[in-house]
């Protein structure tokens, strides 16, 4: 790999606008033969998303990934969901209780629109061996497999089955296996997907780095189909986890998957624990990102999401940023 890059040196080159309102612009994806409003889905983290979070996202038709940290209530919460007429979109490790349960699911006909393996090191025989299990036992939900950062990753997961692959090792916020293991796709994750998304064949989601909006848009040029972020939906008035006081400011917690926090336990962290600023409502966030993937749209000289996918871009030399502070 040459010339890599992430979203910080990369600018979108505006194209002739052909709408009179960005509310003309349609942000909306298909995934998986569900329509979405937007391209985004919160990070399956328990910091990130709970039942209430899911169910709220679900009946306004935004994707969501359930996380997999209280395997006891999944099935629960598929029967739940379904009674609503909901889609029920979970996540499975792939340890051998991940085996049984699937089964079960099968045998009790409950049959999840979505099943998203969630595994560090997506390019294993274990994920491999899960797409096959669940594609087997449940052949109509739709499997997302990762994380992955190359294309003989994706090529091999496709070929196994998933029906969509995520790209992203080591980019994320509270993500330290880029400093503790030396491998990965932080610091040029732009250029991961870029690089995996013109080997697919299927859906791509992009997880991890997002850190401002812009970036959703950079993610669906370079080949993202849906986008999958963590720490900007951390802080919510909704979101699960303490609210801590300090100096007269609001703060959340925000803990990797894979920290001593969400562990129990010190083997194997590879994530770690941060508070960030109270961010007001969901809603808001949503509405907000919608309204900027919109003007993304407007700038891109199209109305609709696609019309990202054939702009040109320019690499900028020392960042975007110029020294402004973002994250
Ligand atoms: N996107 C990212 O960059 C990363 C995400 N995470 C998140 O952290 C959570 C925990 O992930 P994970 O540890 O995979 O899940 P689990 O703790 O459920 O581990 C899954 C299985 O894979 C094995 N395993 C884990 N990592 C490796 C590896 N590098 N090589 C070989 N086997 C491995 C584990 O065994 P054993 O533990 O004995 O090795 C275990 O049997 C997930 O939610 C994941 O998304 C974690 C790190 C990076
Ligand atoms: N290396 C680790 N990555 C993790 C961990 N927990 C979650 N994640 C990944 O981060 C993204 C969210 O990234 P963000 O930049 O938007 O905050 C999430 O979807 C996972 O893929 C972890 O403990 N270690």
């Amino acid at each position: 790999m040459e010339n890599v890059f992430d979203y910080e040196d990369i600018q979108l080159v505006p194209a002739k606008c052909i709408v009179d309102s960005r509310s003309e612009c349609d942000t909306t994806v298909t995934l998986g033969g569900h329509t979405f409003k937007l391209p985004v889905v919160p990070a399956n983290m328990q910091t990130i998303i709970d039942e209430k979070i899911a169910s709220y996202l679900a009946e306004n038709n935004y994707f969501y990934v359930m996380h997999r940290f209280e395997p006891e209530k999944r099935q629960a919460f598929i029967k739940d969901m379904h009674a609503r007429g909901l889609i029920a979109s979970i996540s499975v490790g792939v340890k051998e209780d991940e085996y049984d349960f699937v089964q079960h699911l099968a045998e009790e006909d409950l049959l999840p629109e979505f099943i998203t393996i969630d595994i560090a090191h997506g390019h294993s025989n274990a994920v491999i061996k899960m797409i096959k299990h669940i594609k087997t036992n449940l052949p109509n939900s739709f499997v997302i497999a990762g994380n992955v950062g190359t294309p003989e990753a994706v090529r091999e997961l496709e070929h196994a089955g998933a029906d969509a692959t995520k790209v992203g090792i080591g980019p994320g916020k509270v993500c330290i296996t880029k400093t503790k293991t030396g491998f990965g796709t932080g610091g040029w994750q732009l250029a991961a997907l870029r690089w995996c998304a013109k080997a697919a064949s299927k859906p791509i989601i992009a997880d991890g780095g997002i850190r401002t909006h812009g970036d959703i848009a950079k993610s669906v040029r370079f080949g993202a189909s849906m986008v999958m972020i963590g720490s900007l939906f951390a802080g919510h008035e909704e979101s699960p986890g303490e609210t801590y006081e300090k100096d007269g400011k609001l703060y959340k917690e925000y803990f990797g998957s894979a920290s001593e926090f969400q562990k129990g336990e010190k083997k194997n962290v590879e994530g770690k624990k941060m508070y960030v600023e109270h961010k007001g409502s969901l809603a808001d966030t949503l509405q907000e990102m919608e309204q900027d993937l919109q003007s993304s749209i407007s700038y891109a000289g199209g109305n609709k999401l696609d019309a990202i996918r054939n702009v040109d871009y320019v690499v900028v030399k020392n960042s975007i940023f110029n020294g402004d502070k973002v994250y």
